[in-house]
């Protein structure tokens, strides 16, 4: 039996578990609240902070640290790399501490599971990072040769609700051929073929559809008179593409379910938002679709936004022709963490090296 930590920095929590094997121990959200992360200017400032916060809950459930065999943290955006369980090595760490593709609050998981682990000699790992990529050639071409398309997406869940269906299935999801869309605070839609994730959108960097807090893709001409207007900074129109795009510009929330509550209350802008943000997801899906040559296994809607029934509805009934949907509602990030260590812990794969 092996004993794992796994942890999962968020912008505003930090979620942690302890799992013997693949069952847990206990599963956390330890919550930070804006006044708590106001000091720190950089998401790597916030490292001792969130450090501490989870070697005190540790304490408190009576985990003692000396009984951990493993520590697994989501990272982070380093260098583009393929899915898989790496090892955090010195390379990595450098990378998450300078944010070598950005900041993100899950760069501080492999620092974190890294500083514990060793103060105990045990190994520490991350699992299928926002930027793994698998990316054909011929998706990455942008039309502008200064830009190049990136993998950036939901990877750990994505390939999490892949594998299950494909062992649901009694199949292997190095043979199968899915579209998965990861439908949360932020939306990735990715083409899954024969293992790989092919073509995906940037979810995190203006691509794709809208989501509760992110334009997604936008047209692109007058985005660039908005930058030019003079009336906004860098970081302003940033913050406007994620963080306070989509959905949060609409109506000032990210939560869908405010939108779903002013929909019944008869709000009809509402209904046409929540309407549009399930039509471009159906695009993305279709566009996935070609990119597999309509070879589709099926299509998995997946992340909080596929607790919606009348969300996920508007979806299938355009989707519906392409293939069989399959709706594995919310995300088991945790367990993905857990399920990427030990099948490393227990041989069945060797740990990948980060370079
Ligand atoms: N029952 C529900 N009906 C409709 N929407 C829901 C429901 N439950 C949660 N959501 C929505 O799901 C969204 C959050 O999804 P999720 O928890 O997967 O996102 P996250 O983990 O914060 O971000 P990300 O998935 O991008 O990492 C919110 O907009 C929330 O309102
Ligand atoms: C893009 C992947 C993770 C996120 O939504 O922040």
């Amino acid at each position: 039996m092996f004993r794992m930590l796994v942890i999962n920095p968020g912008s505003t929590s930090t979620k942690i578990a302890v799992f013997d094997d693949l069952n847990p121990v206990f599963v956390d959200t330890l919550r930070h609240s804006s006044e708590e992360l106001a000091p720190y200017k950089t998401i790597f400032e916030q490292y001792e902070f969130r450090k501490s916060v989870i070697l005190n809950a540790l304490k408190e459930k009576d985990v003692p640290v000396e009984s951990l065999n493993a520590v697994v943290g989501r990272g982070g955006l380093l260098k583009s790399i393929e899915g898989g369980t790496y090892a955090v090595n010195e390379t990595m760490l450098e990378d998450l501490k300078v944010g070598v593709q950005g900041q993100h609050a899950s760069n501080l998981g492999g620092v974190i599971a890294y500083e514990i682990a060793k103060s105990i000699n045990a190994p520490s790992f991350i699992v299928d990072p926002v930027v793994v990529d698998e990316m054909d050639e011929i998706a990455r071409f942008s039309g502008m040769p200064e830009i190049t398309r990136k993998s950036i997406f939901h990877a750990l869940n994505q390939k999490a609700v892949a594998k299950r269906f494909a062992k649901e299935k009694g199949v292997k999801y190095e043979d199968i051929n899915l579209v998965v869309a990861h439908l949360g605070g932020g939306i990735s839609v990715g083409a899954h073929r024969k293992g790989r994730v092919v073509d995906v959108n940037n979810a995190l960097d203006g691509e794709g559809p809208f989501s509760p807090e992110r334009t997604g893709s936008l047209p692109v001409g007058d985005l660039v008179k908005m930058c030019y207007s003079g009336k906004y900074t860098l970081e302003e129109i940033k913050k406007k593409i994620t963080g306070k795009g989509g959905v949060m510009a609409y109506f000032g929330t990210n939560d869908a379910r405010d939108l779903d509550r002013m929909m019944k209350e008869g709000n009809k802008e509402a209904e046409l938002v929540y309407k549009a943000m399930a039509y471009q997801v159906a695009k993305e899906i279709g566009m996935c679709a070609t990119v597999l040559k309509g070879e589709v296994d099926a299509i998995i809607l997946t992340g909080g936004l596929a607790y919606g029934k009348d969300f996920v509805e508007w979806i299938k009934e355009r989707v519906s022709f392409i293939s069989e949907v399959v709706v594995y509602p919310g995300e088991d990030e945790m367990l993905a963490l857990a399920e990427g260590a030990l099948r490393v812990l227990n041989g069945e794969e060797a740990a990948k090296e980060y370079k």
